[in-house]
């Protein structure tokens, strides 16, 4: 068993992190750590871990302390800045690293700097920082030290849009319109998240501009660049939406079809054979021949995705739904840790998704 910590356990991500880990046959979890919950036990503030305690490896009488214990593997779910200066410390101690927060994913400092309004503490960590999608980076994930999973808003519209640009079907000009759950803004309440603000009120924010933008920017770009195509810019309008929902994603995108796509008179049906081909033998990536809905998703690390062409506009619309939780978070953190240390990337994330 590799000995693993989750770094803030109070947090959503660290207790959907109980709940995965919980099902894991090889990572045990030896350390939980939070700042304003320090001294109490697993179970004092989650008493549904209870639970847990006859049939898992986690022990629910575990006592969270303010500082982590030596482990192999950390998993850090605490806020940019925050989340680099825990990375640091931990990679000093050789354990290998899954960061949850934005604090690696950028290769750029001053576009980190630009959009997190801050100065990034760690930035010599950033060249040898992996970004955590292994759909596309699986080899460089394998030889990492730290890894920077992706956001849900983000990876969510990567995976819809990845084949399109590594085709080169596309004009470089997208449109994301994304509509998420509420339980991607945290543990912590806000005005917005607020029961009597969010129930039955769907809302458009970040209007002006998301974090996520430069990262679905940065990996479009890699892969047109990887797949021969290489582009200065994408112009990319990225628009989420906060709706009634407690977990999923629905990323739509839609963009022009690029003029080799329409020489060729690409059809629906080459679209989707397109797609299927790019992402054969993927475990957790599915093209599917119809609109899907974010209950598929709903608490599995599952993506699915329908590629389809506007018969009026020609234009290219690709649904794409996943748990901003699992997929979108903790469950592509474990996908990552399990790439990391050589194992099927599937260990302990097998199970479908709670329906209805
Ligand atoms: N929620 C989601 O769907 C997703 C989240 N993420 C990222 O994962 C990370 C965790 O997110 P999430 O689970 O939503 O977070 P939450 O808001 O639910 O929890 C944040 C945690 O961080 C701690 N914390 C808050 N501020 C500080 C600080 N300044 N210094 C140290 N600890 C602090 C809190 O601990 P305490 O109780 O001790 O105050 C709490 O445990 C973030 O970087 C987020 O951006 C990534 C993808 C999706
Ligand atoms: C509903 C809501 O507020 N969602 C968050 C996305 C959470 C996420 O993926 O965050 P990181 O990139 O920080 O990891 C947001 O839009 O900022």
């Amino acid at each position: 068993m590799i000995s693993t910590a989750i770094i803030n356990v109070t947090s959503y991500t660290g207790l959907e992190l109980l709940r995965l880990l919980a099902q894991h046959p090889q990572l045990k979890v030896t350390s939980v750590t939070a700042r304003s919950l320090a001294g109490k036990t697993l179970v004092d503030v989650f008493p549904q871990l209870q639970a847990l305690a006859a049939t898992t490896a986690i022990d629910p009488t575990m006592v969270i302390a303010e500082e982590p214990a030596q482990t192999d593997l950390a998993f850090v779910c605490l806020p940019h800045a925050a989340a680099a200066e825990a990375v640091v410390r931990l990679l000093e101690r050789g354990t290998k690293v899954v960061d949850l927060s934005a604090d690696f994913r950028l290769h750029d400092v001053a576009v980190y700097e630009e959009w997190y309004k801050h100065t990034h503490p760690a930035p010599a960590l950033l060249e040898s920082a992996v970004f955590g999608l292994c759909e596309r980076y699986r080899e460089r994930i394998a030889g990492a030290s730290l890894v920077a999973s992706p956001g849900c808003h983000s990876t969510t519209a990567i995976l819809a849009l990845l084949p399109a640009f590594a085709r080169d079907i596309v004009e470089p000009d997208v449109i994301v319109d994304s509509k998420t759950g509420i339980s991607g803004a945290g543990r912590g309440l806000t005005l917005g998240t607020h029961f009597a603000e969010a129930n039955e009120d769907m809302s458009p924010y970040s209007v002006g501009g998301h974090r996520h933008m430069p990262e679905i920017k940065q990996e479009l770009l890699a892969a047109a660049r990887d797949g021969g195509h290489a582009l200065s810019d994408i112009r990319l309008t990225f628009l989420p939406h906060l709706v009634p929902m407690t977990r999923g994603i629905l990323a739509t995108c839609y963009a022009t079809l690029a003029p080799g796509a329409v020489e060729k008179s690409l059809s629906s049906e080459a679209l989707v054979e397109l797609y299927r081909e790019y992402y054969a033998g993927e475990p957790f990536v599915h093209v599917v021949d119809q609109p899907p809905h974010t209950k598929w998703a709903y608490g599995s690390n599952h993506c699915f995705i329908y590629p389809t062409l506007d018969a009026r506009t020609g234009r290219l619309i690709v649904m794409s739904c996943t748990d901003n939780l699992v997929k979108g978070a903790v469950g592509q953190a474990i996908q990552n840790a399990n790439c990391m240390l050589g194992w099927p990337e599937s260990l302990g994330l097998a199970g479908a998704g709670v329906n209805p």
